[in-house]
């Protein structure tokens, strides 16, 4: 208890603090079971009346690694991980509202790409834990997300935090996440022709706080930072990988190393003998990513909300400060990937796939979606010390759809 009474305090003062706790205050606590960690968000709401938007009144967060995925030969370890997640929560309600406070899971690329008998084992451990709980636990309150949903969610959390769905003159931002296995492009088109050109399932209809958005989204699975790098190394998707030795000019040329991922373990090295660096390594990348995307041809001049890989990256090469995040341009990961291709051995230590994971970057952003060398990038990881993640939208979701709010 004295743990939460000092986490609030240190964000509102104490005649706003939530511990004061009016009627109207809830709850919703939302996890996000990513390919590479598992994470919890605990957010406290208010709602003063129907006619006036939920207020958020502040997130606990916190993550742990490895993803659920890893746990795919062993579901029952998973739970530990999902318990001690919980126990945050535990502290964090006010027992009383124990009850009326909806807990869920959703499961992103990861699950997706296990098979469904591996991936069933594991939600079924979590939902478990969940039922043991002393929480509300709805109706398939832990699942595999859809992957359009992924990209409005995450949408409708950024545009939510910068003020965008309330008032008359909303501008709405686009937004970009870079995942482990998947990654999201969402933005509300301004121009006919982009929902003509569009395929037909990139285009959703989503209704939150009383509006109703057309988006443009799409979810492309197996192009998250980590798979593209199975893909460049040409391990995406084999069944048996035994010790087999993956190469890749992307790479110090020395280098071999082990990687595992989604419970799989794969070798891989640099080009020995031949060459390395960003022109080569660019040619390698390009074969990922080029064709293999839909370009819409309206968000060429547009600027876009960009978080997750492509936050880190920047911040681990010192493009943008990790507090402050930054406005980048696109251009500018085509300049720090030469710049770390081309001195490899200098950067080898930071980590090894430094040089493949800023090529990549740079040639999903201007070959994959078809950006422009100065499209405008705001790295952004939370607004407002809100986390930048589908987790609220689904939050909100979620209540919604519960008739907790309106
Ligand atoms: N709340 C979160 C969750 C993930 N991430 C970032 O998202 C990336 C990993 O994506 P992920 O594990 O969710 O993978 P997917 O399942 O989305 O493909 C890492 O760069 C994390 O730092 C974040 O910045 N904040
Ligand atoms: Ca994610």
């Amino acid at each position: 208890h004295s743990n939460r009474v000092m986490w609030f305090q240190d964000f509102f003062p104490p005649n706003m603090c939530p511990i004061n706790a009016k009627d109207d205050t809830f709850y919703g606590i939302m996890f996000d079971a990513g390919s590479t960690g598992t994470r919890i968000h605990i957010y406290t709401f208010v709602q003063k009346s129907p006619e006036n938007l939920l207020e958020l009144e502040g997130e606990i967060f916190e993550s742990v690694k490895p993803g659920l995925s890893a746990y795919a030969d062993q579901p029952e370890k998973e739970k530990n991980m999902s318990l001690r997640l919980l126990d945050m929560a535990i502290d964090a309600v006010p027992p009383h509202l124990w009850k009326k406070t909806p807990v869920v899971l959703k499961a992103t690329a990861g699950l997706r790409l296990l098979s469904e008998e591996k991936a069933q084992a594991l939600l079924l451990e979590v939902r478990e834990v969940f039922e043991e709980s002393p929480f509300l636990v709805p109706e398939d309150s832990v699942s595999i997300m859809d992957g359009s949903y992924e990209g409005i969610l995450a949408w409708i959390t950024v545009n939510f935090l910068t003020g965008q769905l309330s008032g008359q003159n909303q501008h709405t931002v686009g937004t970009l996440d870079l995942g482990g296995a998947s990654t999201q492009i969402t933005f509300l088109p301004q121009f006919e022709e982009t929902l003509k050109e569009a395929p037909g399932d990139f285009l959703t209809s989503f209704e939150m706080f009383n509006s109703t958005y057309k988006l443009y989204t799409h979810s492309y699975l197996g192009f998250g930072l980590k798979a593209a790098r199975l893909a460049i190394l040409g391990a995406l998707n084999m069944e048996a990988v035994d010790g087999q030795m993956f190469r890749s000019s992307c790479l110090p040329k020395h280098l071999e190393a082990e990687w595992h991922f989604g419970g799989v373990k794969y070798r891989y090295g640099g080009n020995k003998e031949g060459e390395t660096g960003f022109k080569p390594c660019y040619l390698e990348v390009l074969k990922v990513v080029k064709g293999k995307l839909h370009q819409p041809t309206e968000i060429r001049g547009s600027s876009f909300y960009a978080f997750s890989y492509y936050y880190d990256r920047a911040v681990d090469t010192n493009l943008i400060d990790y507090e402050q995040g930054g406005i980048l341009e696109v251009k500018d990961f085509e300049r720090k990937a030469k710049e770390v291709c081309d001195n490899m051995e200098r950067y080898n230590s930071a980590s090894p796939f430094l040089c493949m994971d800023l090529t990549y970057i740079t040639a999903l952003l201007k070959e994959g979606f078809g950006f422009r060398d100065n499209t405008l990038l705001q790295l952004t990881k939370k607004v407002n010390n809100i986390e930048t993640s589908w987790t609220l939208g689904a939050t909100f979701h979620l209540l919604q759809s519960l008739g907790i709010t309106y």
